[in-house]
């Protein structure tokens, strides 16, 4: 699916009279320092992640002086229609959240329907973001690579979500129980027997999904023919030792545990680790190095969608800024050999030639945003 209509109401600095229209291929849009093309992005990606890409608190992306913001979305039906697109095409379908922060109130609506939860609405679009904090996958901890892995595998199978969730409640509990003085150990063990079976269904299900993203991973890095590519390793590991069985590994480190007063053992450890000649990228890979095998990671991620039918919104903040000519030209005639979506944002007037140096353009929409409005030119 593609996101074809946007509208908000009291989201940042945004101020749309009516919705916009967008290109399910490539939507160029350029604009001033503080214009508002951020917030675009923003709230296409609150759609697709329900929360800000950007910020923690629900708060900072409600206009100033008001308490609740909108966003709704009108998504086509994918790339299946790309060809013989018709403009008087039904959307597929209609995506809506409202968030008042005074109220603590989330409403989240998918065809006019109400829905509970978040990954009933964001199942329908996923969206991929590429901006200054995306090279911490490569550069930062384990738990940027987690989320990176995580949002594969919620698209692939939506039903782990909920699986993780509960994994994570049953994490905090037994923190708890760990933290308190006099530990109970009987306790103990029956959140680790529940740990022990949740944590199984979820590495069960990122090892699948890794799996996929590994294959498409190299087949990507063959084509374009990177030097680097024969000595690099990519390898899931759950958060444990899976030679033996989580509740052995707890139970072998209970004293440890109690003295850290939470859980060292198990998914919420997981990591992808990723090395050249044995030693991990973010110490032996150049700055421009680490940002091609990111993008190419990214894209990887969108294969392993477009896999399962499903078309990936990429979401490409400031591209000049982030990426070099390079980059960038492999980055736009990737996503258009996989028929994603994009939406890139730039200070400059972008100029489609440079980006898609002397290949054929696809189609595209060039907009202008300018105190937060958007114009198609
Ligand atoms: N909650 C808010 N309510 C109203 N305006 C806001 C809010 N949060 C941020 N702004 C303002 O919205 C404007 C647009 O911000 P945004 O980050 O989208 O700009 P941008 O076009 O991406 O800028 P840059 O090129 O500098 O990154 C800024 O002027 C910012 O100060």
């Amino acid at each position: 699916m593609a996101l074809v209509k946007l509208h908000t109401e009291f989201f940042r600095n945004l101020n749309f009279t009516e919705p916009v229209s967008f290109s399910p291929s490539f939507n160029l849009i350029y604009g001033g320092n503080g214009s508002g093309k951020t917030s675009i992005l923003e709230a296409i990606g609150y759609l697709g992640l329900g929360r800000s890409f950007r910020v923690n608190r629900h708060q900072a992306v409600v206009q100033h002086g008001e308490h609740k913001l909108t966003v709704f979305g009108g998504l086509d039906h994918g790339f299946d229609d790309l060809q013989n697109r018709r403009s008087e095409n039904p959307l597929a379908h209609r995506l809506g959240i409202s968030r008042d922060v005074s109220r603590k109130e989330t409403i989240l609506r998918v065809d006019g329907e109400s829905v509970r939860s978040l990954s009933s609405l964001a199942m329908h679009l996923p969206v991929s973001v590429i901006d200054p904090g995306v090279f911490d996958i490569v550069a930062g901890g384990p738990g940027k690579r987690r989320q990176f892995l995580d949002w594969a595998v919620f698209h692939v199978e939506p039903s782990f979500a909920a699986g993780w969730q509960q994994c994570q409640r049953v994490i905090s509990q037994r923190n708890q129980t760990l933290r308190n003085g006099r530990m109970d150990e009987s306790l103990l063990r029956i959140w680790d027997a529940q740990y022990a079976t949740l944590s199984e269904q979820v590495s069960s299900a990122r090892e699948t999904t890794f799996e996929g993203f590994k294959r498409a991973f190299f087949s990507l890095v063959h084509k374009v023919d990177m030097s680097w590519a024969d000595k690099l390793k990519l390898e899931f590991y759950p958060g444990w030792d899976t030679t033996q069985s989580l509740t052995d590994v707890l139970l072998r480190h209970r004293e440890q545990e109690k003295r850290m007063g939470h859980t060292l053992y198990g998914p919420n450890r997981a990591d992808i680790r990723i090395r050249f000649q044995g030693r991990p990228v973010a110490e032996t890979f150049s700055r421009g190095q680490q940002k091609t095998l990111v993008i190419l990671m990214k894209i990887a991620q969108s294969v392993v969608l477009n896999e399962l039918g499903k078309q990936v919104s990429f979401l490409v903040d400031d591209i000049n800024a982030e990426l070099d000519e390079s980059h960038r030209s492999m980055l736009a005639q990737k996503l258009q050999e996989l028929g994603c979506q994009v939406f890139i944002t730039s200070i400059e007037h972008p100029d489609p030639d440079v980006l898609w140096k002397g290949n054929p353009t696809p189609e595209y929409r060039m907009f202008h945003v300018e105190h937060g409005k958007l114009k198609e030119e």
